[in-house]
């Protein structure tokens, strides 16, 4: 599982340094279809874990900018076995509109024996039943300004042109110190890999949070692709990279700014209604044997602190810009009541 994909699978901690490898198939699905595939709806199915960081990005993306009609959800079990991501959550163990039992034969059907893992998130080409991409990276980039024709009235513009310098540089500190930050520290295998990883956490945290102290979000007023990023990792800091994965300098809960940001977001349609806090606690745990060899699930942190008020709206800021929230989470995609604060 995960090859040598840096991901989360057992084989992301060997001897070597932890290295997150790039994605594999990288075909974009665009508007002028110049990778062959084209934009269109009820076409392609996103598959994701609910436990996975990258993967939450474009569940994210998926509800603010109201795609849940054009683009279908596939949502794995958060516990992997030894064929990798699997769909054991639907009847009879099977994915209803894909027909396969694991997300592999997908990749299988894009190219038997492909080198490198299986992971998520993934885009599957309905009709042929072939993965189309798992670059994570652009994947949210795409459905903001890809697909614009399929999506809902009033849908934010997530990643505005006037502002993607600044985003790309902010993303890219917030990608090597902090998404990727916390693997480094948590698959770190000697004391120093681990105290330089963990030590850019925090200073980028600390970076973080002196720039959102009087400011709403990340760049500018309005939520945009930076505050996706950024939020995907925060929302599981206490749950599993301060213990699970040793970051634990201090628990967000304890930066007053970090904290009601994370928050605000959370509280914002789109962004805690995609949240799974069981599916992400139970994948960390108990996948990574190597960190935690009994596979025992802490019972905390104590949930209820999420749904607080947070007093962000005191720094104004216009979440959606000229757009409005995005409605509720269609049925049947409901994250289970075990999985909420
Ligand atoms: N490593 C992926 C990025 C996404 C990723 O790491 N996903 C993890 C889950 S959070 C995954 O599916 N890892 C493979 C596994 O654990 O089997 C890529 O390079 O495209």
């Amino acid at each position: 599982m995960g090859g040598d994909d840096g991901g989360v699978g057992n084989s992301a901690y060997g001897r070597k340094k932890f290295r997150r490898s790039k994605a594999h198939f990288a075909d974009r699905i665009t508007a002028d279809g110049r990778d062959g595939w084209p934009v269109e709806a009820g076409r392609y199915r996103l598959v994701v874990s609910r436990a996975c960081p990258w993967a939450s990005r474009a569940l994210v993306s998926r509800r603010l900018l109201g795609l849940e009609e054009a683009l279908s959800l596939a949502v794995t079990d958060p516990v992997q076995d030894d064929r990798s991501w699997r769909f054991t959550l639907d009847p009879d163990g099977r994915d209803p509109v894909l027909g396969i039992r694991y997300l592999s034969e997908a990749y299988d059907r894009r190219e038997p024996d492909h080198p490198g893992g299986v992971s998520v998130p993934a885009v599957v080409d309905v009709p042929s039943g072939k993965l189309v991409t798992n670059d994570y990276q652009q994947i949210t980039l795409d459905l903001a300004t890809e697909w614009t024709d399929l999506h809902r009235e009033g849908a934010p513009d997530l990643y505005p042109r006037a502002l993607r310098d600044e985003i790309d540089a902010l993303v890219e500190d917030v990608f090597q110190d902090v998404n990727n930050g916390v693997y480094r520290a948590g698959f770190a295998t000697d004391q120093e890999e681990y105290e330089a990883a963990c030590t850019a956490v925090f200073r980028r945290l600390e970076l973080l949070a002196g720039r959102l102290e009087r400011q709403r979000y990340l760049v500018g007023d309005t939520i945009t692709e930076a505050d996706i990023r950024l939020f995907t990792t925060l929302v599981r800091f206490d749950a599993v990279y301060h213990g699970h994965f040793k970051c634990n300098r201090w628990k967000l809960a304890e930066n007053r700014v970090l904290w009601g940001y994370v928050r605000d977001l959370y509280q914002t349609p789109g962004f805690g209604d995609t949240v799974d806090f069981d599916h992400i606690k139970r994948h960390y745990y108990q996948v990574h044997t190597g960190v935690n060899p009994s596979g025992i699930v802490p019972l905390g942190p104590d949930l209820s602190g999420w749904t607080t008020p947070h007093h962000r709206e005191e720094l104004g800021g216009r979440p959606f810009g000229d757009g409005t929230p995005p409605g509720p989470v269609p049925a049947g995609e409901e994250v289970p009541a075990r999985g909420r604060p």
